[in-house]
């Protein structure tokens, strides 16, 4: 039995749910909330799942960073979108030897944790899973969740398996997660974004599920296009996607329960979007490789628009004390 200790930063759909079964796994799990915490304290986690649904009544919950032990194995599981409170949480959390697991979506999510911890002590994980969180403490998981992880290096250069990839892969595996393991962190974190890019953005643009754009000859014409977009930003950074993914991914939609994408949850709920990470970052990266995307942009352009004014109408929400 591994005697590694977690810390979930951010027990959310993503971090609640493999926080949870690592758990239920017997090992030690160290979970950071911020709403949650009152009454995930009092009555812990529930997770509802199509491979059996589970309770765990007691969670080693905490709100203070610096009231929670050193941990091994540091989960970052917020939304990119409030990674500016990583330079606060990280440091206290991690042993010295410790490692940074990056679970978030999108692209260069790496380098901003390396920053803050060295780039030496960071490992990312794309995830495929399909989870929302219900209410505080309470996650559903629709479908999938296997997540692949990488070793990071500066600039992501790639540097294989290591072992402390295999050890962190033993856990999860221990917890019943499927786990794949990269050679290549940035070609797997590419790979991802030909789903994450037309799927999340088009959801919050054409208010619609992934069945619906699926089944639309327009809105299908327009995924493969920002598909192939993806795969060209990759090629700017000397990865190579091969032509024959974008059939794999739509098919793997094509099979996926209608779902609505996390981005679109994110607006329905009036929270702020993971733009950059998904859609500004991979622009930047390729246009420093003098590659334009201009679909991708025009996307981008739209989803910064509809941000500001959800996010404004929010504050003003707030401010008449009606949420
Ligand atoms: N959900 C999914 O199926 C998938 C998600 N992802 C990615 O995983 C990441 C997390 O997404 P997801 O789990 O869906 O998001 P959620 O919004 O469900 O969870 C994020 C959690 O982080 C908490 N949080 C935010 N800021 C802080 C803070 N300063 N201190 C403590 N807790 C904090 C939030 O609490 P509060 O309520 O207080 O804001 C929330 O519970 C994203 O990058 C997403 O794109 C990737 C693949 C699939
Ligand atoms: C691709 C998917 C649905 C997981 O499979 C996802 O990553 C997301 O909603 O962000």
């Amino acid at each position: 039995m591994s005697n590694r200790n977690y810390a979930i930063v951010g027990t959310g759909a993503l971090g609640g749910f493999y926080g949870a079964r690592l758990q239920q796994a017997g090992l030690e799990v160290n979970f950071l909330l911020r709403s949650d915490y009152d009454q995930v304290r009092k009555h812990g986690l529930i997770v509802e799942s199509p491979e059996g649904d589970f309770t765990l009544p007691h969670v080693r919950a905490y709100h203070n960073t610096h009231k929670m032990p050193k941990c091994d194995v540091v989960i970052v599981a917020l939304k990119t979108t409030q990674n500016h409170f990583l330079p606060q949480i990280l440091p206290p959390l991690l042993k010295d030897n410790g490692t940074v697991l990056v679970l978030q979506n999108g692209l260069n999510v790496e380098p901003e944790v390396a920053k803050i911890v060295g780039a030496e002590r960071v490992v990312g994980g794309l995830c495929f899973l399909c989870s929302y969180k219900v209410g505080p403490g309470h996650i559903c998981h629709l479908d999938y969740g296997t997540i692949t992880l990488g070793e990071y290096a500066q600039d992501y250069k790639a540097i294989g398996i290591t072992d402390r990839l295999h050890q962190i892969a033993k856990d999860f595996k221990r917890a019943h997660i499927p786990i794949k393991m990269s050679e290549d962190l940035l070609l797997s974190r590419w790979k991802k974004l030909v789903w994450n890019i037309p799927y999340n953005g088009l959801s919050v643009v054409l208010d619609a599920r992934t069945d619906e754009l699926m089944a639309n000859p327009d809105t299908l014409i327009l995924v493969k296009e920002m598909m192939r977009e993806v795969i060209a930003g990759a090629k700017s950074c000397d990865r190579i996607i091969p032509d024959d993914f974008i059939p794999q991914m739509l098919e793997y939609t094509q099979k996926m329960k209608p779902y609505r994408t996390s981005m679109k949850i994110d607006y329905d709920e009036s929270r702020p979007l993971e733009v950059e990470a998904i859609f500004g970052n991979p622009i930047r990266v390729a246009q420093q490789a003098g590659i334009k995307l201009p679909q991708i942009e025009v996307v981008y352009r739209m989803l910064k628009f509809v941000d500001v004014q959800r996010q404004e109408a929010e504050k003003t929400r707030r401010l008449l004390g009606l949420s």
